[in-house]
């Protein structure tokens, strides 16, 4: 069943989603990622520009690297709606390559490699605009009852 036929009446997945700190665009403190989705049947991909600033910085002039696991989680969170699936974080491993610049216009990539029953898994990669490949990473998601979701909600 589709997840928004999950959803309490008059509440939209968006709606419940407003505040998500990589995604939404009225979050003033998140991210505010905007990606681009590619959804044909054995390429599932999620793309966005990101270019943060010193709000973000770790290691002077780079990112933090929980900002960098942030990146990753939520570009591979966002092939789980192509998939019809509604899905949480159950695994995520990074690897920091090269450290990433602020104030620089990096692409961050998410790719859906394959599913088994419940279970998802994801890639994503953090590149300058160089070519550099600065970060890597892969996710595990789990698919949930989207009514579970709902009782998480305040
Ligand atoms: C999120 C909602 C979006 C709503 C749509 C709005 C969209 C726009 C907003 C987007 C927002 C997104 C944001 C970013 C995505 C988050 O960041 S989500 C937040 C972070 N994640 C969480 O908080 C999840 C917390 N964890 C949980 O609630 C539960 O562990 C889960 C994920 C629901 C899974 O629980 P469970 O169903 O009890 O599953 P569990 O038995 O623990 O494991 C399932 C299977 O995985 C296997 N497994 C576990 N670890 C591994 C591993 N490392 N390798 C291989 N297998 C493993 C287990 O062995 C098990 O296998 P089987 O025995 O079933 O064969």
């Amino acid at each position: 069943m589709p997840p928004e036929s999950h959803l309490p009446a008059g509440k939209t997945l968006d709606e419940q989603a407003s505040h998500c700190f990589g995604c939404s665009p009225i979050n003033p403190i998140g991210l505010q990622l905007t990606f681009t989705l590619t959804t044909e049947a054995e390429n599932i991909t999620a793309t966005a520009t990101v270019q943060l600033t010193r709000n973000h910085e770790g290691p002077p002039g780079y990112l933090h690297g929980g900002i960098i696991a942030t990146l990753m989680d939520e570009a591979m969170s966002k092939l789980n709606r192509p998939l019809n699936l509604i899905a949480m974080t159950r695994n995520l491993e990074v690897d920091y390559l090269r450290p990433c610049p602020i104030e620089t216009p990096l692409t961050l990539t998410a790719h859906h490699l394959h599913r088994e029953g419940r279970k998802l898994f994801h890639s994503a990669t953090l590149t300058h605009p160089d070519g550099t490949v600065l970060a890597t990473a892969k996710g595990l998601f789990l698919a949930i009852d989207p009514a579970l979701l709902n009782r998480r909600q305040p």
